[in-house]
């Protein structure tokens, strides 16, 4: 049976007779070709991408898998009308946690018409595009089974600034996302850092893009998933699998040999933030652990 998705943060969606992706039981998310030649445009990437024996296999996996296209009915009564067929990256995930961010400071890729530039500058120039090189586009952070998610409006996303940015980046990876609080990041070691954790996968991502001419990724997210797997005694539990992953190649331009700088830039920008977010929730659990550990060293040092 399909339906809209639970966990769309962004983007065009199913809802009230409109057309948007849909999803089923089969871990498939069904995205409807948009007009004005983006949906072919987008399937036109995947089918290439998919292809490209030039694509690292280790850089596969930051892309949803691809399964062609398929006619289904339409989210908005239109009728029949052909749909991407992508993995669902959250469909295997309780209570999944989510953030889209539109990479680049510019998001209108050349040969588009005059107006979709103005419209889309006007956008850049009035969010964190510009500025940091991404904006956030939506997300959603579960935050306990009493409260549910924190979803903030789409219209509160639109006008976020650089300081909501960093707090919202802070908020995404703590205990208490809704709180006017200072949000306690008591995730970020988990979600942000590790081995496979998002830092590490951005570093990977950016490897490949200091290196890669095949493709001008305009307008294209960077979308961060995680669960909390529940919270424990001990505190949150480390299966959280966290995960980046590239979606929305409607604007995807031939890179004709030339570096991708406006994604690298936005990467290099939210790396930067991510890893000072790490540095300071580090420093504050080692200072916290030295507190604790101070009455200890005090008796030793008493008994010495
Ligand atoms: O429909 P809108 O005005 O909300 O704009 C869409 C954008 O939503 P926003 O309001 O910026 O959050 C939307 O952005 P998100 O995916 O939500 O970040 C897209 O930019 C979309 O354009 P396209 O499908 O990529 O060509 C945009 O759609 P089009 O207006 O280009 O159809
Ligand atoms: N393969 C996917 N699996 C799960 N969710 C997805 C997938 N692709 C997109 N989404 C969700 O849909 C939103 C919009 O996707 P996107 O491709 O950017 O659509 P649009 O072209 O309408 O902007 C994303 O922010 C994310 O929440």
């Amino acid at each position: 049976m399909l339906k809209a998705p639970d966990h769309q943060v962004a983007g065009h969606q199913a809802h009230a007779g409109k057309l948007g992706p849909l999803v089923d039981d089969s871990g498939r998310f069904y995205k409807p070709l948009q007009s004005d030649e983006r949906g072919t445009k987008e399937a036109a990437f995947y089918s290439s991408f998919s292809s490209n024996s030039k694509i690292p296999t280790a850089i596969r996996r930051f892309f949803p898998t691809y399964h062609g296209t398929q006619l289904l009915e339409a989210s908005d009564g239109s009728g029949m009308h052909l749909h991407l067929v992508l993995q669902d990256i959250v469909s295997n995930r309780l209570d999944p946690s989510v953030m889209d961010i539109k990479m680049g400071s510019r998001t209108w890729y050349p040969q588009a018409s005059e107006d979709y530039i103005m419209k889309c500058l006007k956008k850049d120039r009035e969010s964190t595009s510009v500025p940091l090189g991404f904006r956030i586009s939506g997300l959603q952070t579960y935050e306990s089974e009493k409260l549910g998610y924190w979803k903030p409006d789409k219209k509160v996303v639109q006008d976020f600034t650089l300081e909501d940015v960093k707090s919202t980046l802070k908020r995404f990876v703590s205990s208490n996302p809704s709180s006017n609080a200072e949000p306690d990041c008591l995730l970020a070691s988990i979600i942000y850092g590790g081995s496979d954790g998002i830092l590490a996968q951005l570093l990977e991502l950016k490897a490949w893009f200091e290196d890669q001419t095949i493709y001008q990724f305009y307008s294209c997210s960077v979308l961060m998933v995680y669960e909390k797997a529940g919270v424990g005694e001990e505190g949150f539990r480390s299966r959280s699998g966290a995960e980046v992953k590239l979606v929305d190649f409607a604007h995807v331009m031939d890179g004709e040999g030339v570096i991708d700088h406006n994604f690298l830039g936005g990467l290099c920008s939210l790396i930067k933030f991510l890893s000072d977010i790490l540095v300071s929730s580090t420093n504050r659990s080692k200072a916290e652990g030295d507190l604790k550990e101070q009455p200890e060293e005090i008796e030793n040092d008493a008994k010495a």
